[in-house]
């Protein structure tokens, strides 16, 4: 459903996306993870045509996005990082605006807001201004307003940050909810629980590329199923086993303060970069 073809985006001397390939399928729900800075928000803006690349080209439902951005616009559905709400509209008007933007006409205008506030659980708060939401609320709103023209693919940008972690849950369900009704999902997440409990696959990037690709089981598995932490004279090491039992064993004969635990994707980038995701 996406193709991305190397992919590169240089600002000055900063390599934001630096060859950046990988396809997302039909019906899935893909996370592109990685630290701050690591260019998701940039490729999410190139996909999304708010920003041209430097080199490379995306394909989306087959169209080509550098010559055929009308009929990949009419697809797509976006939600940014940022609330980006009309502060002094109402969340019907809101809603209304983007439909009338989308040129959809007016009794299919209606139908769709009711529908969609239905979805996102706001139908009582219809008239409220979109100061009076909760962060959560906002972000349903967001949600609902990109998908008023029935995109087929939905790209969202760090869908959950700064929410607690109920409200995360919330939107996690609509999510699957959307993907369950067929939408196409693509989203940036710097949470691992949100790649590893949320996506089919997950695309790990740093410095602006793709380090691994897979389901957050196949990634896991690469380093074993259970990993012992040991904290001994200030420095911390893991060690990865296929079994809790081998970890186990290999515990008891440590000093210190030993951790054992399953694998996750945090791991996984820690083996690759030297780094934590969230350092
Ligand atoms: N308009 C810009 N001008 C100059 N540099 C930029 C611009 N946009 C992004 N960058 C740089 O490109 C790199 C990647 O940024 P990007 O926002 O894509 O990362 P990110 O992974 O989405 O991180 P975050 O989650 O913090 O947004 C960073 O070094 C950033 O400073």
């Amino acid at each position: 459903m996406i193709r991305v073809e190397n992919l590169v985006k240089v600002f000055g001397r900063i390599r934001a996306v630096d060859g950046l390939s990988f396809q997302v399928k039909e019906g899935e729900i893909f996370g592109l993870l990685g630290p701050n800075g690591a260019g998701k928000t940039t490729t999410i803006r190139i996909l999304t045509m708010l920003t041209r690349p430097t080199a490379g080209e995306v394909y989306i439902a087959g169209h080509r996005l550098s010559t055929e951005a009308e009929q990949v616009k009419r697809i797509i559905g976006v939600v940014p990082q940022h609330i980006n709400l009309d502060q002094e509209l109402t969340v019907w008007e809101n809603l209304e605006l983007h439909g009338r933007l989308h040129r959809i006409p007016r009794e299919e205008r209606r139908r769709r807001m009711e529908e969609l506030l239905e979805f996102i659980g706001l139908s009582d708060r219809r008239h409220d201004l979109t100061p009076q939401l909760s962060g959560g609320m906002k972000r349903r709103l967001m949600i609902a307003r990109a998908l008023m023209h029935h995109p087929r693919v939905l790209f969202l940008d760090e869908p959950t940050v700064g929410l607690d972690p109920q409200t995360r849950r919330k939107i996690w369900e609509l999510i699957r909810q959307l993907n369950h009704q067929g939408v196409t999902i693509l989203l940036t997440t710097h949470y691992i629980e949100e790649a590893e409990l949320l996506c089919h696959r997950v695309g790990i990037v740093d410095h602006g590329r793709l380090i691994a690709l897979g389901t957050p089981g196949e990634l896991k598995a690469r380093l074993g199923k259970a990993v012992v932490e040991s904290f001994y004279n200030g420095v911390v090491d893991y060690h990865f086993f296929g079994s809790r039992e081998e970890a186990v064993n290999f515990a008891a004969h440590l000093p210190g303060t030993v951790l054992i635990r399953e694998v996750n994707l945090e791991d996984v980038f820690v083996e690759l970069t030297g780094r934590r995701v969230r350092d």
